[in-house]
Parts: C-alpha cells; structure tokens; sequence
C-alpha cells in the first residue's frame, strides 16, 4: 500500500542572484515564492537553487556565512508553515559549530519543521570551492509525507555512487540544487537524465540564472521522471518552472525493469 499522496505539485524557483547580498536576494526569492503559491495547480513543493543567499562570494564566505543556518532555516519554516508547502531550500552558506563553513541544503516540511539537512560532500575545484569551504561528512535521505528523497548539490551528480547509494537507501526522488554554468549545459542535462534512468527515480533539479565575475548560469532547471524523460524544463531567464510528478511511477518503472534486482555487487570493485 502507497503510503505517499498520488501527485506533487512543484514549483522551481529559477532566480538570478545578486552576489554577497543575503537580505537582497531573500527579497527576491520571497517575491518568486509568493508569486509561484498564486499558480491555478498550488504547488506541493518549492524548491530553491544552490547558495541562493550569497552566490559563489567565496572570498567573504567566512563573514557572510549564517551560523548554523539558523536564520535561513527560521526564514524558510516561517514561509512553509504560512502556506502549507514543503521547501526544499536550495543551500546557503552555513557556519557549522566547528567554525568550518559548508554548502548545505535544508529541508522543512508543510508543517515548518526541519526533516533534512545535507552539506554537500564533493566541493568543486573548478570554482575553488575546496579553498572556502569544508565538505559534508554524510549522505542524506529524508522523509516528505512519506516519500523518502535523496540529497544532492550541483557536482555531486558527477558521482553515480551518491545516486545509487541514496536509491539503494530507498530514496524516489533526487534533489539537486544547482549553480551550474556555460559551457556545460550538455554535461548538465545528461547526467540528470542518467542519475534518473539508472536509478529509476525522479530527478528534480533547480539552477539558477544570472553572472558573477567568473560564470554565465544557464537555468535549464529540469524534473525528470523515473523513465528519464523531460517532464519540465527552464529556459535562460529568472522564473518559475513548475511541473507535476506521480509519485507512484517510481515503483512501477522499477517493477518493470528489475534493476535493483539485478545488480551484481559480488563483482563489483568500488
Ligand atoms: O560539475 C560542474 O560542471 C559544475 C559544478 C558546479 O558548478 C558546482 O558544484 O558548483
């Protein structure tokens, strides 16, 4: 017996970001949220992009950093209480009690409480991020209305073994919160459309828009079901993608192609 609702509504908050301003782009942010919970299909669940408060100001990041990201996750439960909407809040800058500043997502259910928080375990060299930043320790499952969701942020979908071991857990549906830029958009897409297919879960991903010094961010926010097959995706611009996802799919696409079933740890060298 399904113990999870029949269908979700969500809604992807694909926002431009004004670098190293917190209180700037919670405004902006807010005014996506509030116009995205006036759409005709209410959504079930927003979802916000990657360091959606600071962007990659990486060289403040210690200053700009919210301890314990306890005003983002106040912020986030206040406006998910008020609308009866689980957030999946993008990630912030958090300064952990170790002093240590990570990439981390929160999670807040309908009700406001917290049920997740993940920090993301693969920083990426690229953009310097393993300079700035300290990795999460743990992956992450958590419980939303009784559908178990996996965690992940932007280049963590490099790595298969984070998508597997999350579906292996029992996780549906991947999040993944994104900052990611021109010229990768094929990479982007392809590896979405992978994680979904292999693991034969959804893949709902959010990617903001907009420039800083170093990178263009294309949006192309994407929701992927557990065929791989595109069910929404973003242009260029700020706005809102939304898309509706029935959630038992996930268990029919793995009843007809037994995958889990078939795998073969015995032989493989991980
Ligand atoms: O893997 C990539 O190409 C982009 C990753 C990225 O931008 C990030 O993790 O912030």
């Amino acid at each position: 017996m399904r113990s999870y609702p029949e269908y979700w509504n969500l809604a992807l908050i694909q926002a431009d970001l004004i670098l190293g301003e917190p209180a700037l782009n919670r405004s902006r942010i807010e005014a996506l949220m509030e116009q995205a919970m006036t759409a005709a299909a209410r959504p079930d669940l927003i979802m916000l992009p990657e360091m959606w408060t600071t962007g990659y100001a990486l060289d403040r990041i210690q200053e700009l950093a919210d301890p314990e990201a306890e005003s983002s996750r106040a912020w986030l439960s206040a406006f998910a209480a008020k609308h009866n909407v689980h957030i999946v809040g993008g990630s912030v800058a958090e300064r952990s009690k170790d002093g240590q500043v990570r990439n981390t997502m929160l999670v807040i259910d309908r009700q406001g409480r917290e049920v997740g928080r993940y920090s993301k375990i693969h920083l990426f060299r690229l953009m310097q991020e393993e300079k700035h930043l300290a990795e999460g320790t743990e992956t992450v499952t958590f419980d939303l209305e009784g559908l178990l969701c996996g965690a992940s942020v932007c280049y963590d979908i490099r790595f298969p073994e984070l998508g597997r071991t999350l579906a292996l857990a029992g996780a549906k549906l991947l999040f993944v919160p994104a900052e990611w830029p021109h010229p990768r958009l094929h990479h982007w897409r392809t590896l979405l459309q992978a994680r979904a297919i292999e693991n034969q879960m959804y893949v709902v991903a959010c990617n903001r828009v907009g420039q800083d010094a170093a990178n263009r961010f294309f949006g192309h926010s994407l929701i992927i079901d557990p065929w791989g097959e595109i069910l929404s995706e973003g242009g260029e611009e700020e706005g809102i993608i939304a898309g509706c996802i029935q959630l038992a799919l996930v268990d029919e696409v793995r009843g007809r192609i037994p995958v889990f079933e078939d795998r073969r740890p015995d032989l493989y060298r991980l």
